[in-house]
């Protein structure tokens, strides 16, 4: 048994998702997959958004046979282009009557730089820029769907970020740790402020930290780096385990009645004191407003 068995908390319950509608991008692997997977077996339609159809048709293929539902569709949406963005949403808006949890857990972590269509910082437009335009697209069709839910999948990585309100696209300078870190903190403000502007209406938001998780997250790690990330693999979790406190986050009743906090191993855990930063959250969200040229209030 992995040693980090010992210190790690599991999340058991047998909630039904009957009738309930899920959404969760990055689906065709790691926590992402898992998800899907533990949510169609709880019963619920389960819409896997993923940039790579060819990899989706195995994934797809996998949740369907793992869980026994055929209730498990596959949807083309590249979070590196606004455009895909905005016709996944239209596709969803028309195809869809309900939309109860919406799972932002698509990722990419410290890859070398580039930039996405729209020209944003690669890490920067996908983890949050391309999540806050496709939750703004999603919003009303949420709404109509209450009791709602929105899970942004952040990371402890949060801590060691900041967000660099005059430079966020980091073009004075790429550092791919910092505008990681700078993305998964943008992932927490951005719960906390879609909490405050959706008070009152059934719609709750959560961040979470997943815990470190084998996946193909990693596949920018220098060679030494992946030995090294290989000897402690021991100490990291499987993907089933990572997704753990994703799914607590879209089940657990007990969370209905809160909306905004941040979790880890399936219980609410600190976040830094840059992620409590209201203030940044709001400036946060009017810079990322205009850059993606919105207005919502
Ligand atoms: N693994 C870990 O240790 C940790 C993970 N996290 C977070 O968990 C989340 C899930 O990551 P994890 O499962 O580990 O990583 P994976 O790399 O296994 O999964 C990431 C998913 O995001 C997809 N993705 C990447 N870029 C885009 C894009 N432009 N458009 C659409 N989808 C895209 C990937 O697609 P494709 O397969 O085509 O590349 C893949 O499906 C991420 O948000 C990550 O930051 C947080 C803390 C630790
Ligand atoms: C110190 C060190 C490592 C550990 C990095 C850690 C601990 C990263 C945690 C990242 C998280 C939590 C990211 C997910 O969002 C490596 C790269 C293995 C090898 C090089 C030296």
């Amino acid at each position: 048994m992995p040693f980090g068995n010992l210190f790690r908390r599991t999340w058991s319950s047998t909630d039904r998702l009957d009738g309930k509608t899920v959404l969760i991008t990055g689906a065709n692997t790691g926590i992402g997959k898992e998800t899907a997977l533990d949510l169609a077996k709880r019963g619920a339609r389960i819409i896997m958004a993923c940039r790579d159809m060819e990899k989706a048709e195995g994934a797809l293929k996998e949740v369907i046979e793992g869980s026994g539902s055929q209730n498990v569709v596959i949807k083309k949406l590249d979070l590196s282009d606004t455009k895909s963005i905005r016709e996944f949403a239209e596709t969803i808006n028309k195809e869809e009557t309900q939309l109860h949890i919406l799972i932002n857990n698509a990722g990419v972590m410290v890859c070398p730089h580039g930039k996405t269509a729209d020209g944003f910082e690669m890490q920067i437009g996908v983890n949050h820029m391309g999540h806050f335009l496709l939750t703004h697209l999603l919003v009303d069709l949420i709404k109509r769907s209450t009791p709602a839910r929105i899970i942004n999948v952040s990371s402890m990585a949060h801590s060691w970020g900041t967000i660099n309100l005059d430079d966020i696209n980091s073009e004075k300078g790429y550092d791919k740790k910092k505008a990681y870190s700078q993305s998964k903190l943008a992932n927490i403000l951005f719960t906390r402020s879609l909490a405050k502007k959706l008070q009152g209406t059934g719609v709750t938001a959560y961040s979470l930290h997943p815990g470190m998780v084998q996946t193909d997250l990693w596949r920018h790690l220098s060679t030494p780096q992946a030995a090294i990330m290989k000897m402690i693999s021991p100490f990291t979790k499987t993907s089933v385990q990572g997704a753990q406190t994703t799914i607590y986050c879209a089940v657990a009743p007990e969370l209905e009645t809160e909306s905004g906090g941040y979790y880890s191993d399936c219980a609410p855990a600190n976040c830094s004191s840059s992620a409590s930063d209201d203030d940044t959250a709001q400036k946060l969200w009017e810079l990322s407003c205009r850059m993606l040229s919105l207005s919502w209030d």
